[in-house]
């Protein structure tokens, strides 16, 4: 056979595509029609079925599996640009599906109670007292679990919570309480974790004999306690309590490893600052509240959704992002409880409720996942 000419197969594809493009505006310009129905009518952009009627449809057009497969493919990304296009025409015409959260100028910090978990000088205290002020109205309770309940309750106003360290990774059981309870994300505090040395007002690093702190901490600083060969290193239930053991026995031999404002919070004189063996180290907390709402210059949503057990549905729903252009920060996948090796997912986007990209993104998410929660905007 002689072999094709490679300008002539180009200029020949060039005619194609041309027509592809011009049909592909023509398909467009009815989907925008359809869309204008859809607004009269109050109609749902997504419908499942007529997509899967339209892929058998296409499937049955094409010859061999090859072409099959491709047209499919083809058919499924027509498919999603169309809706985005609705969408996108509906968010103009304020007619898209409301999102549920109102927005605000500011989240209100000043008399508020905020629940944390731990205990009075823990770093998520610090938290509170960098997000709500040092004289935040906090209280502590023992787990993760109760802070959600006592917002629930209307206990308190907010709960503060971690929800990922930097070298530890996310405590991803918080994850799961916020896809059970109806709380929100209304905030976030990196808080830097610094351990420091810290003892009895007056005493000097050459007095100490005794080092306490949470076991954890003890290793996290151990370069440090190790250049100290003579002190005894006892472990305690946290670093906090580490302090405050130290105050009540006022014992210049003995010294804790803590935060800063544990330090701060129990009297106590900072003997040695940073301690750490890695620098750097921070973890994030998230600020909930019971009220859906979002500040107006909130710049990352989260959500969280579940996707058909089905080969693409992933790919289908990521889609609303790429095609709006939100940029996507993280992504984490858990596993549903009652729906064994099926799993929910939360995603971070870069962007606010109010941004038409950000809402047509996640308006296509609800009609498309097996279900969808906006877990706040922040
Ligand atoms: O037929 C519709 O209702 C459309 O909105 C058109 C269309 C398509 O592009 O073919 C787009 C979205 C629907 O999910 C189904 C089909």
């Amino acid at each position: 056979m002689k072999t094709p000419d490679l300008k002539e197969c180009r200029e020949k594809l060039d005619g194609i595509d041309r027509e592809i493009v011009r049909l592909f505006e023509e398909r467009m310009a009815v989907c925008g029609q359809v869309a204008e129905y859809k607004i009269e009518t109050g109609k749902a952009v997504y419908d499942g079925e007529r997509e899967k009627q339209k892929l058998a449809a296409v499937r049955e057009m094409a010859a061999g599996d090859q072409n099959k497969e491709a047209v499919e493919e083809l058919f499924t990304q027509l498919m999603t640009m169309s809706r985005r296009y609705q969408y996108s025409l509906l968010c103009a015409r304020k007619k898209t599906p409301p999102l549920g959260f109102t927005e605000v100028e500011e989240i209100r910090k000043r008399d508020v109670r905020v629940v944390f978990q731990g205990v009075e000088g823990a770093y998520s205290h610090a938290a509170v007292r960098m997000y709500f002020g040092e004289d935040a109205d906090a209280y502590h309770v023992e787990k993760f679990e109760d802070t959600i309940r006592e917002l629930e309750r209307g206990q308190a106003d907010y709960a503060v919570l971690p929800i990922e360290n930097s070298t530890a990774g996310f405590v991803i059981t918080n994850y799961d309480l916020l896809s059970r309870y109806d709380n929100y994300i209304v905030g976030e505090i990196y808080v830097p974790v610094d351990h420091v040395l810290l003892g009895v007002p007056g005493a000097s690093v050459s007095d100490v004999k005794t080092v306490y702190s949470h076991n954890q901490a003890l290793m996290q600083c151990s370069e440090y306690l190790d250049s100290h060969g003579d002190w005894n290193q006892v472990s305690v239930l946290n670093t906090a309590a580490a302090a405050k053991k130290v105050m009540e026995e006022g014992d210049k031999t003995q010294a804790a490893v803590a935060s800063r404002t544990a330090g701060e919070l129990y009297g106590l004189a900072e003997l040695k600052t940073s301690i750490s063996n890695e620098r750097g180290n921070t973890t994030r907390f998230l600020v909930l509240s019971r009220e859906p709402v979002y500040e107006k210059k909130a710049s990352k949503v989260t959500v969280t959704f579940e996707v058909p057990h089905v080969s693409g549905s992933l790919y289908k729903i990521l889609g609303n992002f790429i095609f709006n252009g939100v940029n996507m920060r993280m992504i984490e996948s858990r596993p549903i409880p009652d729906k064994p090796f099926e799993y929910r997912f939360f995603v971070d986007i870069e962007g606010n409720l109010s941004h038409a990209p950000v809402h047509n993104a996640l308006a296509g998410i609800q009609a498309e996942a097996s279900s969808m929660k906006i877990l706040g905007n922040y």
